[in-house]
């Protein structure tokens, strides 16, 4: 059976899942797309080269063809999407954050709890990434003992006028917030923000970079940076400090040079290519998972909320520049206990 998908938003990451299902997957196809302007999904379906119907979202919703929808809008709409999505009794693929506000991703949680099964998968394609992946089976072995400090960086090349300080949160730390809580298999207890100098190449309303300080409930402690005007590139780093030794993230796969008595290395622009296996092999699951009607395994809206909630504390303590801790306001669904 070949899942028919219909696509919220079809900015730069829903072109390219689009790009993938049709070109690179097996077993789905872009059959709906709608976008909040209809010009820009015209324009992806025609670029695409595609057969694909293109209509405002609730006929797409309305559409009993549709099987599962992939939500790529702006982040502030995910909400009422993926609602309006479960309601209609689709599967659910939609991109990180899962919604910008704790009590949105609630009543997401809650919507599911309602019918009793996972209907959710959300985008933190990390937990498909070979490296991760590897970094997470070497904590789990427990060879080098119990985890104590982690050290993330996440750097992006530059951003546009529209990225705030809170972007900085709720639109990229929001990745280590996911994968470090599955990496090490414990949840935020309390968080600190801690802003360095900022670099001459923020706009005016940035602060740029910005230092988080995350400690989880066993007292291990997490230094995340979020510098999203390097200038040099996409650059994603972990370490994890146990007892006995530490264990990084690998060097990407990438040519060297020797020139001119340099040796250089070539450094990813931007997520598409530094996450193109981890975003393949998300939607796979996905799609695999969907067609033999078994409820999404991917990063749940569970996990979404718990990275939205530890978001929100990040935010405050932006404002307060002192320690706000990060407390759940409801319980986890029995359906997906235990799977962290
Ligand atoms: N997992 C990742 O690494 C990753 C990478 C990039 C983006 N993202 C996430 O994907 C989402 C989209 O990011 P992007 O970079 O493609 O943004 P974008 O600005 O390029 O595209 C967003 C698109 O959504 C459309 N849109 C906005 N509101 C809508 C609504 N209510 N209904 C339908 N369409 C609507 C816009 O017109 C635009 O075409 C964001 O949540 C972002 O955080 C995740
Ligand atoms: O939406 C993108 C995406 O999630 C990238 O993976 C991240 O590095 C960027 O900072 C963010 O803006």
């Amino acid at each position: 059976m070949t899942i028919r998908f219909g696509v919220i938003g079809t900015g730069a990451i829903g072109r390219e899942h689009m790009r993938r299902i049709t070109q690179k997957l097996l077993g789905g196809e872009i059959a709906a797309v709608t976008d909040i302007d209809l010009s820009a999904a015209r324009k992806a379906v025609e670029e695409l080269g595609i057969e694909a119907r293109i209509y405002p979202e609730e006929e797409l919703l309305a559409d009993r063809s549709i099987d599962a929808v992939i939500i790529t809008s702006w982040g502030p709409a995910h909400e009422a999407s993926v609602l309006a999505a479960i309601a209609a009794g689709k599967y659910v693929f939609v991109e990180k954050p899962l919604a910008t506000t704790i009590e949105g991703c609630e009543r997401i949680v809650q919507a599911e709890e309602k019918i009793g099964r996972r209907m959710v998968q959300v985008g933190y394609m990390r937990r498909y990434d070979r490296g991760y992946q590897a970094l997470k089976s070497v904590v789990a072995c427990g060879e080098l003992g119990s985890p104590l400090m982690v050290r993330c960086t996440h750097r992006n090349a530059a951003v546009d006028e529209r990225y705030t300080t809170e972007m900085a949160v709720l639109d990229t730390l929001v990745h280590e917030l996911d994968v470090t809580r599955w990496l090490v298999g414990d949840d935020y207890a309390e968080v600190q923000a801690v802003f360095p100098r900022r670099t001459k190449y923020a706009h005016e309303a940035l602060q740029d970079p910005q230092i988080f300080l995350l400690r989880t409930q066993t007292g291990i402690v997490i230094t995340a940076e979020v510098f999203v005007n390097c200038r040099y590139g996409y650059d994603i780093q972990c370490e994890i400090v146990c007892e006995e030794g530490t264990v990084s993230l690998p060097a990407e796969a990438s040519v060297e040079f020797k020139h001119d008595a340099l040796h250089k290395r070539a450094v990813p622009q931007d997520w598409k290519l530094r996450f193109a296996d981890a975003y393949d092999a998300e939607l796979q699951d996905f799609i695999n998972q969907v067609e033999r009607c078994n409820e999404p395994q991917g990063p749940s809206a569970w996990d979404g909320y718990l990275a939205t909630l530890a978001a929100e504390a990040c935010v405050r303590a932006q404002k307060s520049q002192g320690w706000e801790s990060v407390t759940p306001g409801i319980s986890q669904p029995k359906f997906i206990a235990g799977r962290v």
